[in-house]
């Protein structure tokens, strides 16, 4: 597909989880301790109670995951706050239950289940991959720069980052043992399913191989490693697409090459923030080209000769972008290629687009309107100056 042609919303991925934080209208009026009211509007605060002290909903059943209950609870009614632990369970779920459709509950609770029947049987050949190991996993000068404190962090982050053009940033991240061992546990896992015949669902509809990291148990080492790391990165670089506030991810390989994918049409991801980091193996071609971040209305417009970026994987180097930067991966010509994609969202974010409305400052193509407009704005007044003064003259 021609680099200019028009991009691919990348929709199909399964659905991520509620927003762990909502942030609904009004300050709720229900008064129930033990039963809840059959009147109770099941509101929300607007904004949480910091002080309070969150219980834990590990043990208590329900299709919601216990950690959204957590996050929640804060923004209970003040006088749902120190209620019986069940009771606080019971509400929140009726406020979660109203938020999302039956249709999105089902498809996740479809999912869940895909993904127990997987790790239930799935042996995975390395353990020490499913959980997060910093000092195994990245490479010192990665893992240094997020030993620094506080302010110094960031400027630290900053120092380990080439930004090679607008918006894009890479830098050396992980080992090369640790990237043999993924390629070499994702490898396991396709030799699993072929055993197996097991049917899996590929990373998206735009790829025929690869698979999804978070469906045979790596969801929690992704989790960690987009709550301790990407979001750090992301809360500096991204802060205009909700970096700051990624809560949510989608980890998963793709493979190119021989008897794989070949390349990848020109598209953006259903994310606010992707990281991309190639694991290797050896190979010639398989190119990102990019060319400029844009907003929906914008999707299909010409790239400006600054918007365009061609980049070279390296094998252990990260790059990472707005999941709105449009780009594709050029055909892979020899060998394999295989990359880890961690696309990251933002609920607090998404939320928040649906009450924006006008020029978005991260869309290169609003930027240009928005600046053209100034421009049409300055003239017509520099003309009504000068036509004033040429009229005082005569
Ligand atoms: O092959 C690549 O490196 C790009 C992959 C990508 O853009 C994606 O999967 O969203
Ligand atoms: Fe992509």
């Amino acid at each position: 597909m021609p680099a200019d042609g028009a991009a691919d919303r990348r929709n199909d991925s399964p659905s991520s989880p509620l927003p762990a934080t909502p942030v609904l209208t009004g300050n709720g009026n229900a008064n129930g301790i033990g039963s809840l009211p059959m009147n109770s509007n099941f509101r929300l605060r607007l904004n949480p109670r910091q002080d309070h002290q969150p219980e834990s909903y590990e043990d208590l059943q329900s299709e919601f995951t216990p950690i959204l209950f957590s996050s929640l609870e804060r923004y209970l009614p003040p006088n749902l706050l120190n209620v019986p632990r069940e009771t606080k369970h019971r509400y929140m779920r009726e406020v979660l239950r109203r938020y999302s459709t039956e249709g999105e509950r089902n498809r996740v609770q479809k999912h869940r289940e895909y993904r127990l029947k997987i790790t239930s049987s799935y042996q995975p050949l390395y353990r020490d991959l499913y959980k997060l190991n910093a000092t195994d996993f990245f490479t010192p000068s990665f893992l240094n720069a997020f030993m620094a404190i506080d302010r110094n962090r960031d400027e630290s982050i900053k120092s380990i980052m080439s930004e090679p053009a607008p918006g894009i940033y890479t830098f050396n991240m992980l080992q090369p043992r640790f990237c043999e061992m993924l390629i070499a546990e994702v490898e396991n896992f396709e030799k699993w399913i072929l055993e197996t015949k097991f049917r899996i669902m590929r990373p998206n509809t735009m790829n025929k191989f690869g698979a999804v990291l978070d469906d045979f148990g790596m969801d929690a080492m992704l989790e960690k490693l987009t709550e301790d790391f990407v979001r750090h990165i992301a809360k500096i670089f991204f802060a205009d697409v909700g970096g700051f506030s990624l809560d949510s991810h989608h980890g998963f390989v793709v493979e190119y090459g021989f008897n794989r994918d070949i390349e990848l049409g020109f598209h953006v991801d259903d994310s606010e923030v992707t990281l991309n980091v190639c694991l290797g193996k050896q190979f010639s071609g398989g190119e990102l080209y990019f060319r400029g971040v844009r907003c929906d209305q914008h999707m299909n417009t010409e790239a400006l000769p600054e918007e365009i970026f061609d980049y070279s994987h390296v094998p252990g180097h990260a790059i990472i972008h707005r999941g709105r930067h449009r780009h594709g991966a050029r055909a892979t010509t020899a060998g394999q290629r295989i990359n880890l994609l961690l696309w990251c969202r933002s609920s607090v974010f998404r939320e928040l687009r649906k009450y924006q409305k006008g020029f978005v400052n991260w869309c290169g193509e609003c930027q240009r309107e928005k600046r053209e407009r100034i421009r049409q704005a300055v003239t017509v007044k520099r003309m009504e100056l000068f036509r004033g003064q040429g009229e005082a003259a005569s």
